[in-house]
C-alpha cells in the first residue's frame, strides 16, 4: 500500500535561550506516492536537518512526521532504525560505500541488514547494478569505480530494498555537472519505476529540474513551491 509522508509544523532548534538557532521554525510538507521533491535554499536554511527529520534520523523538536499511519517521533529508537532499513533509502554526497567491500556486497548490505538472506540480496543487488548499467563491474571496489559509478552503486544499495521514500542529500556534490546531471537521471527514473518517492536536498537548478516539484527554504522556512512537470506532480498527487 502507497501512502504519503505527511509533516507538519516541524521545529527544530539548536541550543537555548537567546543563543538558540531555529534550523526549522515551522515546516509542512507533504510527499505523495512516487512524487520527486527538491529541497532548495541557501546555506544554513535548513535543508538537511528538514531531510533528517523527514527521514527519521533526528527527532524534530517538536511536530510531527507522520509515515504509514505511524508519527517517526514517537516510536522508540529501534523501532524507528527498523522502519528507516525497511522502508527508506538513502544516498549522500560521497563516501558511503564500504571501501573494503565489492560493489555488489555494498548494494546488497542494506537488503541484508533488513533480513534478507545473503544469497537473495546478492541477487536483487546484482540485477540493480545491471539496471544501472554497472554489469562486469560487481566485483570491484568503491577505489575502482569511477565517481559516477560509485554513486550508481550508492542508487542501487538505496533502491535495493524496494523503499517507498529515498533521501538523497547533495547525490551529485562531488561530480561534475555532466556526471551529476547522469546520475541524477538515472537516480530519478530508477525511483519512479518503482514508484518509490524522492527526496533531494541540492544546490543545483539542474539537478532540481529532474523533480517534480522544487521546495525553496529560508531561515528554517519553506518559502516557495515549483511545480517543475505538471504531469508527474499530478499523477503523484491524484
Ligand atoms: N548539530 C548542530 N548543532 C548546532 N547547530 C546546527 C547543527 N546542525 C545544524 N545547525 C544549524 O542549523 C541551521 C540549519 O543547518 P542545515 O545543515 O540544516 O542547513 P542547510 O540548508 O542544509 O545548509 P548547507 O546548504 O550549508 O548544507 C544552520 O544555522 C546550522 O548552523
Amino acid at each position: 500500500m502507497t501512502s504519503p509522508l505527511v509533516a507538519t509544523d516541524l521545529v527544530q532548534t539548536y541550543g537555548e535561550g537567546v543563543t538558540a538557532t531555529y534550523a526549522l521554525a515551522g515546516v509542512s510538507l507533504t510527499v505523495a506516492p512516487g512524487e520527486s521533491v527538491a529541497i532548495m535554499g541557501p546555506s544554513g536554511s535548513g535543508k538537511t536537518t528538514l531531510l533528517h527529520c523527514l527521514a527519521g534520523v533526528l527527532p524534530p523538536t517538536s511536530g510531527s512526521v507522520v509515515w504509514r499511519g505511524a508519527d517517526l517521533a514517537t516510536l522508540g529508537d529501534r523501532r524507528r532504525t527498523a522502519l528507516r532499513r525497511t522502508d527508506f533509502g538513502f544516498v549522500f554526497q560521497s563516501g558511503q560505500l564500504l571501501p573494503e567491500l565489492p560493489a555488489v556486497e555494498n548494494a546488497a548490505l542494506p537488503l541484508m541488514l533488513a533480513g534478507t538472506s545473503r544469497r537473495e540480496a546478492t541477487r536483487v543487488a546484482a540485477a540493480w547494478l545491471a539496471h544501472l548499467g554497472l554489469a562486469g563491474m560487481e566485483g570491484r571496489r568503491p577505489g575502482e569505480l569511477s565517481g559516477g559509478q560509485a554513486q550508481r552503486v550508492a542508487i542501487a544499495r538505496a533502491l535495493a530494498g524496494a523503499p517507498g521514500v529515498v533521501f538523497a542529500d547533495e547525490p551529485t556534490g562531488a561530480l561534475d555537472q555532466a556526471t551529476g546531471a547522469d546520475v541524477l537521471g538515472v537516480l530519478t527514473s530508477a525511483a519512479r519505476s518503482t514508484g518509490a518517492a524522492l527526496v533531494v536536498v541540492t544546490h543545483d537548478e539542474a539537478v532540481a529540474r529532474h523533480c517534480s516539484r522544487t521546495v525553496t527554504m529560508r531561515d528554517g522556512r519553506i518559502t516557495g513551491t515549483h511545480v517543475n512537470h505538471p504531469a508527474a506532480h499530478d499523477e503523484a498527487t491524484r
